[in-house]
């Protein structure tokens, strides 16, 4: 996310209550299904009327137009679940009158700028919000070609200085930094008799001047935190399943960035604990690090979020805690293309999930109001990034990256993928690559909150190429299952069977040559309480055997439910 947390539109003056707005209200009748809600914020209490008939996007955007806080970068969490369907209603979720919402405001780590230089060049691009000028100045020179490093950057006409951080800048939390580059120009002044003279002495030109080495990334340096009271490993369930070298790496840069003194760094977007782990040099991210006991809803969640009152999670079918051992499924079912992950650990996956692990740490810079404790969690590799997908239409996203992302999510039946957990970054052909992110709600028991949000891109129409259909062809679940026992999370039946249906359903999909989107859709629920066709199709194979039959008999019975309604879709 790149944008700031508010609207560049006014806000308006925020009233005591935020009125109703409707176009059939009126001031002495109000509609009978009218209800008071409470919006939390850390630290505020917002009294609400709205429509029992609401769509959570009206309620959003009004929230929008007196709070300030742009519809996308908002979160709005009640009875543990979060209310992400933007179409469905209050009502729906099951809000009523007096109910307490929470907000959960997202907030970039990225800030946008755009840079012009009084010799006419101009670029945009995002920096980390914990960067100083000095960083930006080279940043600018990579960019642009030549040597910044000596000039003058201006905001807002005033001179920056090379320490000043791009976060303090940004006053008026601005979507876009714009900011002015000059050569900086000398004055000398010589005694001339009685009087000085001046004069002006311009820096050499860029072609001239030689490239500055690096001598510092401008990252922001908290001060050093040199401890003994930290420590960092992997949590290794069976000796046997060796962490490929990639892992070993990060784990190892991790550790020594806390052993120099370099403390994790908060994320400030998310509903959840996410820290950015640094290396030991103190300027680069290695690792972004998420406690089970910081997830949204669980006990030492950093945003205020209440716990679970039923230890679910924010989607259907997850559970609390869990989110880390979701996230690291999600990279040992990530196969590259040429076998399975524990035959050739150190390549990169189909899709590209970051290398991901779990990890036990102990550090005071964590969420801890009961005590310092060693949490444990899952570790991913910081992977550099443009942005994520919200912040680009994704017209020029290439069709075989959005392909992998559908088959990662449709395997995975993933409850929680939105355009922000898909980062994007060009590679040095200047091509878009995607990349997955944030894999907690993957494998949910239940199909009921399965979101692709690229579903609505037009790659997602395109048919899939011989190459995706041959690896679609090679994934089998019971070895996935397998596999993942083999790493120690022997999951429930319920997921697994998640897992069987959701690679039985890509398998025969993609057989009969139908599309991501074709795929997908089967498994989205239209609207909150009308059944996907996948879900469907469960029920239709329950019916169908005894209550105490066995896991095979039923995914039998399945197969065929699932035949016959594919070639319905098929001979459409
Ligand atoms: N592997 C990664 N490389 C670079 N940045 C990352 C990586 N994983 C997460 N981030 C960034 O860290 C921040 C928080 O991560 P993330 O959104 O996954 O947290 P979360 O609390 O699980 O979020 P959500 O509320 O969307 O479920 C985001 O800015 C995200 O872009």
């Amino acid at each position: 996310m790149s944008s700031a947390d508010v609207t560049l539109s006014p806000v308006r003056n925020e009233p005591s209550m935020m009125p109703l707005v409707h176009a059939n209200s009126c001031a002495d009748s109000l509609p009978d299904e009218t209800i008071l809600i409470y919006l939390t914020l850390p630290g505020t209490l917002i009294p609400m009327r709205v429509l029992e008939s609401d769509s959570i996007e009206s309620v959003k955007l009004r929230i929008q137009s007196y709070r300030g806080f742009v519809v996308r970068n908002q979160k709005l969490v009640f009875g543990g679940r979060e209310l992400a369907r933007s179409n469905s209603n209050m009502r729906d979720y099951g809000v009523s009158d007096g109910n307490v919402l929470h907000l959960v405001v997202k907030v970039s780590d990225l800030q946008v700028l755009d840079v012009k230089t009084t010799c006419g060049k101009h670029c945009r691009f995002h920096v980390e919000r914990g960067r100083n000028i000095g960083y930006v100045k080279k940043q600018i020179s990579k960019q642009k070609g030549g040597d910044f490093v000596d000039s003058e950057v201006l905001y807002e006409g005033e001179k920056l200085e090379d320490q000043s951080l791009v976060n303090d800048i940004c006053r008026n939390s601005d979507a876009v930094l714009h900011l002015l580059v000059r050569r900086s120009a000398k004055v000398r002044a010589k005694p001339v008799e009685k009087n000085f003279e001046l004069s002006i002495v311009a820096p050499p030109r860029v072609d001239d001047v030689k490239r500055v080495i690096e001598a510092d990334d401008g990252i922001v340096q908290p001060r050093k935190q040199l401890l003994n009271d930290f420590s960092l490993e992997p949590v290794i369930v069976n000796p046997k399943a060796e962490l490929p070298e990639v892992v070993k790496d990060m784990v190892s840069s991790a550790s020594d960035g806390l052993r120099s003194g370099n403390p994790p760094v908060r994320s400030r977007e998310g509903t959840g604990g996410a820290y950015f782990m640094q290396g030991s040099s103190g300027n680069k991210y290695v690792g972004v690090f998420k406690p089970l006991d910081e997830e949204p809803t669980a006990e030492n969640n950093p945003h205020g979020l209440p716990l679970s009152p039923n230890g679910e999670g924010l989607k259907k079918g997850t559970k609390v805690g869990e989110g880390a051992l979701r996230e690291v499924a999600a990279y040992i079912l990530d196969h590259p293309k040429s076998g399975r992950r524990y035959m050739c650990g150190e390549e990169m996956g189909f899709a590209g999930v970051p290398p991901t692990t779990m990890i036990e740490c102990l550090h005071p810079g964590f969420n801890h109001p009961n005590g310092i404790k060693t949490k444990i969690g899952s570790l991913q590799m910081f992977t550099e990034n443009d942005g994520s997908c919200e912040d680009m239409g994704p017209a020029s996203f290439p069709v075989e990256e959005v392909h992998k992302i559908s088959v990662l999510d449709i395997r995975l039946a993933n409850a929680d993928r939105h355009g922000g957990n898909i980062l994007m970054r060009k590679d040095e052909n200047g091509k878009i690559v995607l990349i997955p992110i944030d894999h907690g709600y993957s494998l949910p028991e239940s199909f009921e909150d399965c979101t692709f949000e690229w579903l609505y891109w037009s790659q997602a129409r395109k048919p899939y190429s011989s190459e995706t259909l041959d690896y679609i062809r090679s994934l089998d679940a019971e070895e996935d299952i397998s596999l993942l026992k083999f790493h120690g999370w022997k999951m429930p039946l319920e997921t697994a069977r998640t897992l069987r249906i959701s690679t039985m359903l890509l398998k025969k999909g993609a057989e009969r040559g139908l599309t991501a989107f074709e795929i997908g859709n089967m498994m989205c629920r239209e609207t909150l309480t009308k059944k996907s066709l996948v879900e469907e199709m469960v029920e239709e194979a329950e019916e169908a055997v005894l209550p105490e039959t066995s896991e095979a008999t039923f995914m039998e019975a399945l197969s065929d439910v699932m035949d016959y309604h594919l070639d319905e879709v098929v001979h459409v």
